[in-house]
This record gives structure tokens, C-alpha cells and sequence, in this order.
């Protein structure tokens, strides 16, 4: 199966956690994830840790959004400023040490650790968004850049920030807290996982040392080279009829499902799988 330019499956994510089982291939859904060995029911598929996610502190966030800072229950309720600013704070140049031959060594590690991070951003799914909805990233990006302290607008554009918003709404998962706001993470590995309306994998999401961590798991025994597929949507929509699915899939997220389940379900009501 072929691999994202560059970016061999096997060689793993930024964080030293690879994905050993897994294999990014093709469909008609686009890239996705495949597993190269025979899988349990309930093993563990992958491990992930976000390139970016919006677990952050307050202070941070009022840190960036310093000029026009925004409410903290708004800050809190929309984990989009969390993001913007661990993005922004990615881009930073890494901070001066004490200790120079230490320092030369961590900052190596350092950036290292977010040039690989900043590649995998740049390998995230992007299609090309019609007008309307590119306009309306545009729009939002220009309001949070404009909220920034003046130091880190330099260091990311509007554009960037557009960019961000949009691999944001395409490929972001949420992140669960427990008693506490739900967040969200940008998982490498995890977002090639494609929609399915008849899922062999589910992931669970939880925040450990600062960082959001997703853990892929097989619903039933997988067969080596096949397609992992996630559902995107909840139960309610799964026991849907295919018209209604694939209506609010359409609305969601602006695609046409073409899982297995959908052509056969369509194909079945004589109309166009
Ligand atoms: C998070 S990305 C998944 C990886 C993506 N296929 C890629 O090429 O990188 C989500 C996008 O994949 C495509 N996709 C996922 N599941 C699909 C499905 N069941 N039918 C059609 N397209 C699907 C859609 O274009 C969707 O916007």
C-alpha cells in the first residue's frame, strides 16, 4: 500500500509512538488506514498523540488574545482559542536555555520534535473548499488574528490561522474531559481513519500530561490489508434509513458516503450507489 509522500506509516508520529500495525492506503474515500496484520476483537489498533490540541492553560490563551482578551467562559466554551494558541506557540522559536551544551542538545530534540509536528500539520486532509465556507474561515481567522497581541500576529499570518480552522472542521476529533469541557485534537494517524456506516474500529480520546492522546480499538477480528473505518456520526444516525444517513453526513461534514453499507443500501432502493 502506498504511504503519504514522505512519510513512511512505520516510521511513526512525532512522539516516538509509531503505529506498527497500521498502513495508510486508498480508496474511493480517499487515503485512509489499513491494518498489515490480522487483528483481535478489542485489540488496540494505534496509539496517537495530537500534533495540536486545545489543551491549554488560561494564561496561555490570554497570553496570545492579550490585545482584546476574550471572556474566559467564551475561551472555555469554544476549545478553538486553546488550539489557535498551541498552534501559534508551535510556530514560536524555541526559548533560550541556561546550561549550553544541554541547550544544544534539547533545543535539537526540541525542534526536532515540532518540525515533525509541523509536518504531519502540513500532511492533515485538505480539500478544496467551495467559496462560501472558505470565506467564512477567512472571516473567523481575521477576527481571533486581530485579537492577538501584536508579538505573535508577527509570527502567524491570517492565512495560517484560516488554514488551521479548516483542517480544524474537517479532521478534528473530540477530546472528552471528565467533569469538564470537551476539547478537541488533531491525530495524524487517526483522522486517515474514513467514515464508515457499518464502523470496524471506535476510538476513546482522553488528556494525559498536557497533551490529548486517542486510542484506536477493533469492534470485531480484522483481516490483514483491511480498511479501518470509524463512525463519524452517533448511534441514532447509524439506525438511520440511507437517505436520512447520507443527508446528514452531506450536512455535517459535505460528503457523499459511499461506505459499504451505503452503496449496498442504495443500491438495493434502485438508486445511485
Ligand atoms: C478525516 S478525513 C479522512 C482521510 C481522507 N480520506 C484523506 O484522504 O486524507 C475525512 C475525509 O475523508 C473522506 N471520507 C471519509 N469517509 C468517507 C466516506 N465514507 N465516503 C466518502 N468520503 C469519505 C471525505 O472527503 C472526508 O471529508
Amino acid at each position: 500500500v502506498p504511504c503519504v509522500a514522505g512519510l513512511a506509516a512505520e516510521t511513526g508520529d512525532y512522539s516516538g509512538e509509531n503505529p506498527p500495525l497500521c498502513a495508510v492506503g486508498t480508496s474511493a474515500a480517499g487515503r485512509g488506514l489499513y491494518v498489515k496484520k490480522p487483528i483481535l476483537q478489542r485489540e488496540v489498533i494505534l496509539k496517537d498523540v495530537a500534533v495540536v490540541d486545545s489543551v491549554c492553560p488560561q494564561e496561555r490563551i490570554q497570553k496570545v488574545f492579550s490585545t482584546r482578551p476574550p471572556e474566559l467562559s467564551r475561551a472555555q466554551r469554544e476549545p478553538i482559542w486553546g488550539m489557535v494558541t498551541n498552534f501559534v506557540y508551535l510556530l514560536q522559536d524555541v526559548p533560550g536555555h541556561v546550561n549550553l551544551s544541554e541547550a544544544a542538545n534539547q533545543e535539537g530534540a526540541e525542534m526536532r520534535a515540532r518540525r515533525r509536528r509541523l509536518e504531519l500539520f502540513d500532511a492533515f486532509y485538505r480539500p478544496q473548499l467551495q467559496d462560501a465556507k472558505s470565506n467564512l474561515y477567512k472571516l473567523h481567522a481575521q477576527e481571533m488574528h486581530e485579537a492577538m497581541d501584536p508579538t505573535f500576529q508577527q509570527s502567524v499570518a491570517s492565512d495560517v490561522v484560516a488554514d488551521l480552522l479548516t483542517v480544524v472542521r474537517l479532521d478534528a476529533h473530540i477530546v472528552r474531559k471528565e467533569g469538564g469541557m470537551n476539547g478537541l485534537g488533531l491525530f495524524f494517524w487517526l483522522h486517515l481513519a474514513n467514515h464508515s456506516c457499518c464502523p470496524n474500529a471506535f476510538f476513546h480520546t482522553h488528556t494525559q500530561g498536557g497533551s490529548a492522546q486517542a486510542t484506536l480499538y477493533a469492534l470485531r477480528p480484522l483481516a490483514s490489508g483491511e480498511e479501518v473505518c470509524i463512525s463519524y456520526v452517533d448511534g441514532q444516525t447509524l439506525l438511520s434509513p440511507v437517505q436520512v444517513r447520507r443527508r446528514i453526513i452531506q450536512n455535517q461534514f459535505g460528503f457523499l458516503c459511499v461506505c459499504s453499507r451505503c452503496r449496498e443500501e442504495s443500491r438495493e432502493a434502485n438508486e445511485t450507489p
